[in-house]
This record gives structure tokens, C-alpha cells and sequence, in this order.
């Protein structure tokens, strides 16, 4: 069946036919997302959802997404997206996170020069009839600096106009490399420096626990007079309250906001004030940028669903379609590996360490190791996931150890579990062979060859004359058929283990009877 895609928001309608010529049924209902009741009765039914900012994807909604695979962000934001109730459903979350970056800076381009010549109460005035030539004294902006608070993509966008208009362009962002620095022209400073020499800020973070209200009453008050402040990237990062009482004071000279603490805005503090300039989250709104965001979303989401690549996930590493179908048995192979282990643990995990030799060693590791935890911690946690695993591992202190390695084993590709429990350490590896199934092919570095299969008994015993034999009788007298049997020792007379594959399951009164073989020093059943 053709996986189905929901757009809930005002995605260009060339999306519909990208997805279409994919492969991927689309229902196009762009004013759906606002009702968010609307969207928790009918999420159900689709494997993606297609959002810009109007659709608020909550917990509420997310747990009514049963089906649901992948949700799509036509932009950059992904705040209205409830990430980690997402990841914890195992849904891939992405964005496009460049396709409006030049609409957006450009925006803040508009606004800013707008704001130098009061363009728009000009604009009304004018029109008006008052032709008030002395009221509109304007700033030039040649020669003046411009603090830019975040210099990512769309800051470092604005940058480069800003030098193109002859500005002098000043940086705060922690994460901005003095050499980035260097190479866009702009002068790396920290916040307080930024809020006293700017005399334009422009703001261009995140809104996060760090970011919101960076620009607070007292930051307000280490600006310099006359300065004016824009606002393109998220509501929030400024105190609009503190900022109206700046305005009015007259120290803050003008602001130009096309994003706001609550939206849609339809009151603020910051209304109303002759020197403030207002768009309503424009900032992406231009016919390249929603062309731009509606094509790639509709690309990547297609990818997914129809062949499994992932790019631009927030919450996944990224793989190729190239990579997709040669990773995917790895990946089952992982998980496997990490359910082996998992169903043999029975006290706290504190390290994993995953190793990949071979020709998997150049493929996502980071994927492999996201399947190999879930695997692991599922018989703990019912509801992991792939996408979820490391963020819960993450939480539960568990240290993770990826590491690759050229070819130095009988297989091609092999990829080895350890997990280290407080009170031992279990060593698992496997491969994967020609026909796509992946194997078992050492437990503590004993020597095996066995397929998954759903029904199992794993027995770790001594090589001792007899037990082959007692353990088939056991289980042939209590009616469990046996379908493979796989044996390995470390040496004659030492440590050994059995993998057996069975038809149907196992009564704990006969895996009792298996334990007290004289030879057998732990068993369990397992499924995989
Ligand atoms: N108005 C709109 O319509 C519109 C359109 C597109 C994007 N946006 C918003 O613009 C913002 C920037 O987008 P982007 O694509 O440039 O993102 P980005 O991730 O490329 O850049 C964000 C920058 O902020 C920096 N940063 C993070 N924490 C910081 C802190 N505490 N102090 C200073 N800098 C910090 C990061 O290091 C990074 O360089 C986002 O909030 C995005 O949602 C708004
Ligand atoms: O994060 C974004 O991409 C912008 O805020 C644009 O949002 P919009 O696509 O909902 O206009």
C-alpha cells in the first residue's frame, strides 16, 4: 500500500506533485493544522505529516499518530514540533534547513532599512496627503555597525549584505569559530561588548533556554541610545515588555519585529509605538523560498517513506537512498545484536562499546549504534526505538563507545556488542551473509554460526560429555521441536554455549529442567 502523507499547513501546492510522482498518496488540506483538534482525529491514517509553523504538533496529537513515520518542516523552526514525544514514537522529524535562509536574511535586510527611513509610517502618512517631508528624519546606515546576535546561516547571510552596504559588522554567537569569523568579515565579540557598540542589533538564534529573553530589560540597558533592534528569527528572544518601556523612554530608537512571544500576534506590547515596524512571520514568505522549502520537504519525505533515506532529520543520523538498502540489514543486525544481549542482562547497564570492522566500518555507524541500544534496552523499555535510543541511553547514564576498524576477522563485515553491566562484561558479534540475513557468529568470543530466529534457547555450559544429548531428550520428551542447533566451545572441556532454534515456545518448567543439567551453567530463552 502507498504510504499516505497529510500537508496540514500552506505548503506550495507543488509539493502535491513531487509526492505524487513518488510513489506517496497526499491529502492537501492547508488550513487543518491551526485546529489542533481536528488534526488528533485524523493523524491516524498517514505515515507523514507535511507542517510549516501554523500546525502544532503536541504530545496530544503525536499520540494519536499510530501510523505515523515521519513529520516534514517546509523551513527551519522546528519549535511547534513536540521533538522529544516524536523521537520517543520513534517518528523522524526534519526540516529544510537552508531553503529560506536567503528570503529570511533579506527580510531582515528589508526591515532594517525600513527602519532607518521609517518607510512605512512614510508609506501611510503620504498616502494619507499630510506630505510631512520634515517629520521623517532618517539615519544613514553606511559606516554603522550592526550587532548580530547568532551567526548561522541566515546571520551570516545578513552579514555579508550588511558589509555589502558598507556596515561594520560585529558577531555574538558562542558556536562562531574566530576563523568563520574571519573569513565572513566579521568581528567576533561577546554580548555585552556587541550591546554597547551596536547601533542596529539584529537577532538570529534559536529560541532556546539560553536564547529566550537574551535581549532582557537589563540588556536593554548596556545598549546604546538610539539604537534600533530587529527581530526575525523567533518570539521570545527579546522582552517585549521591556522593550516598549526602552521605546518609550526613547532609548531604543525603533524596532522592526516580524516575530512575536505569542503568535499569531493580534496584541503586543510592542503595537501601536510610532517607531516600530511589524510583519506577520514573513520572514520566509517569499515565492523562491516556499517553492524551495515545499520541493525539498516533499523529496525528502518521499525518500523516507519510499526508500528509507533520511536527510535533514533533527532527531536521526542521516543516511542516503544510495546507503539505505545496504544499511538496512546492518541495522536489523544491530538490533539484534543488542536484543541478544538485552535479554541476557539483568543488571544496570553502564558502557556499551560498538565495533564495526570491514566493510561496515564505512557505512553509518551512528545509525547501527542507534538500533544496537534499542535492541538492547527494549526488553527494559517496552516503548525504545531506534530514533529514540540514544536519548534514553543518554538519560540513564549510559555511556556509548563507537568504534571502526579496517577488515581483521574471517568476515567481511562484522559488527561486535560489549556491554558492560555492574557485574560483568558480555561480548556479542555477527555479520551479515550474501543473503541479506544477518548471523550470530561469536558469544565471549566462542566461535557460533546461527540465525535469528523468533523462538530461541541460549545455554552456556561446560564441554562435558552427555549434555548434547540429555538437553535434546528434554526437550524432545516435553514435545519442543527442535529446528537448528548450533554449538561452539572456547576448548576442549571449557567453556561452551548452544543456540538452539525451536518450534513454537518453551514452558519456564522445562527451561527449569534445562538449568539443572549438570553441565549447564545458565539458560534462557530467548525471542528475536
Ligand atoms: N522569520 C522567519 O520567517 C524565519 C525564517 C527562517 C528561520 N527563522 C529563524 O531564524 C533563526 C536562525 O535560523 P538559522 O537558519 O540561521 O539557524 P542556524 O542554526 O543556522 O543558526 C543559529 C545560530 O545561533 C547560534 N546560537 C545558538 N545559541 C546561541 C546563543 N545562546 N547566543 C548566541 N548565538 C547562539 C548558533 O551557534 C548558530 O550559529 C531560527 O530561530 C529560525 O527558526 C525565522
Ligand atoms: O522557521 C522557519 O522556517 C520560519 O519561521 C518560517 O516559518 P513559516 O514557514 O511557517 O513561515
Amino acid at each position: 500500500m502507498a504510504p499516505r502523507v497529510l500537508i496540514s499547513d500552506k505548503i506550495s501546492p507543488a509539493s502535491v506533485k513531487i509526492f505524487t510522482d513518488r510513489g506517496v498518496e497526499v491529502d492537501y488540506q492547508p488550513d487543518l493544522g491551526k485546529d489542533r483538534d481536528a488534526l488528533a482525529a485524523i493523524i491516524g491514517q498517514y505515515d507523514g505529516l507535511a507542517i510549516r509553523s501554523a500546525t502544532k504538533v503536541t504530545s496530544k496529537v503525536l499520540a494519536q499518530a499510530g501510523n505515523l513515520k515521519v513529520i516534514g518542516r517546509a523551513g527551519i523552526g522546528v519549535d511547534n514540533v513536540d521533538i522529544p514525544a516524536a523521537t520517543q514514537r520513534g517518528v523522524i522529524v526534519m526540516n529544510t534547513p537552508f531553503g529560506n535562509s536567503i528570503t529570511t536574511a533579506e527580510h531582515a535586510i528589508a526591515l532594517l532599512l525600513a527602519l532607518s527611513r521609517e518607510i512605512p509610517a512614510a508609506d501611510q502618512s503620504t498616502q494619507a496627503g499630510k506630505w510631512e517631508k520634515t517629520r521623517f528624519l532618517g539615519v544613514e546606515i553606511t559606516g554603522k555597525t550592526l550587532g548580530l546576535i547568532g551567526c548561522g546561516n541566515i546571520g551570516s547571510i545578513v552579514s555579508d549584505r550588511a558589509l555589502g552596504l558598507r556596515m561594520k559588522v560585529i558577531a555574538f554567537d558562542p558556536f562562531l569559530s574566530h576563523e568563520r569569523a574571519q573569513d565572513l568579515g566579521v568581528e567576533k565579540v561577546e554580548l555585552d561588548d556587541l550591546l554597547g557598540r551596536a547601533d542596529f542589533i539584529t537577532l538570529h538564534t534559536p529560541l532556546t533556554e539560553k536564547t529566550k529573553n537574551i535581549v532582557s530589560a537589563t540588556a536593554l540597558n548596556k545598549t546604546k541610545k538610539g539604537v534600533r533592534i530587529i527581530n526575525c528569527a523567533r518570539g521570545g528572544l527579546v522582552d517585549e515588555a521591556a522593550l516598549r518601556v526602552a521605546l518609550d523612554s526613547g532609548h531604543v530608537a525603533g524596532a522592526a519585529f516580524d516575530v512575536f512571544s505569542t503568535e499569531p500576534a493580534t496584541e503586543n506590547p510592542l503595537f501601536g509605538h510610532p517607531h516600530v515596524i511589524c510583519t506577520p512571520h514573513l520572514g520566509a514568505s517569499t515565492m523562491e523560498a516556499q517553492e524551495n522549502v515545499a520541493l525539498q520537504i516533499a523529496e525528502q519525505m518521499s525518500d523516507y517513506l519510499t526508500r528509507g533515506a533520511i536527510t535533514n532529520a533533527v532527531n536521526f543520523p542521516s543516511i542516503t537512498a544510495e546507503e539505505a538498502p545496504k544499511l538496512r540489514p546492518f541495522i536489523t543486525l544491530a538490533e539484534k545484536l543488542g536484543s541478544f544481549a538485552g535479554q541476557l542482562t539483568e543488571t544496570g547497564i553502564t558502557s556499551v562499546r560498538i565495533t564495526c570492522q570491514g566493510e561496515v566500518a564505512h557505512m553509518n555507524t551512528r545509525a547501527l549504534t542507534s538500533a544496537a541500544i534499542a535492541g538492547l534496552l527494549r526488553p527494559m523499555l517496552a516503548d525504545i526505538n531506534v530514533v529514540s535510543a540514544p536519548s534514553v541511553a543518554k538519560e540513564r547514564g549510559i555511556v556509548i563507545e563507537e568504534t571502526t576498524s579496517e577488515a581483521d576477522s574471517d568476515y567481511d563485515a562484522l559488527v561486535t556488542l560489549t556491554v558492560i553491566t555492574e557485574k560483568l562484561e558480555r561480548t556479542v558479534s555477527g555479520t551479515v551473509f550474501g543473503d541479506g540475513k544477518p548471523r550470530i557468529v561469536e558469544i565471549k568470543g566462542i566461535k557460533v554460526d546461527a540465525e535469528f530466529a523468533p523462538s530461541m534457547i541460549y545455554v552456556a555450559n561446560e564441554d562435558k560429555p552427555g549434555f548434547v544429548g540429555s538437553f535434546a531428550s528434554l526437550l524432545g520428551e516435553a514435545g519442543v521441536n527442535i529446528a537448528t542447533f548450533a554449538l561452539g566451545r572456547l576448548s576442549q572441556g571449557g567453556d561452551a554455549i548452544a543456540l538452539v532454534q525451536i518450534d513454537g515456545t518453551v514452558s519456564d518448567a522445562v527451561m527449569d529442567k534445562v538449568r539443572k543439567l549438570p553441565q549447564v551453567r545458565m539458560a534462557k530463552p530467548l525471542a528475536f
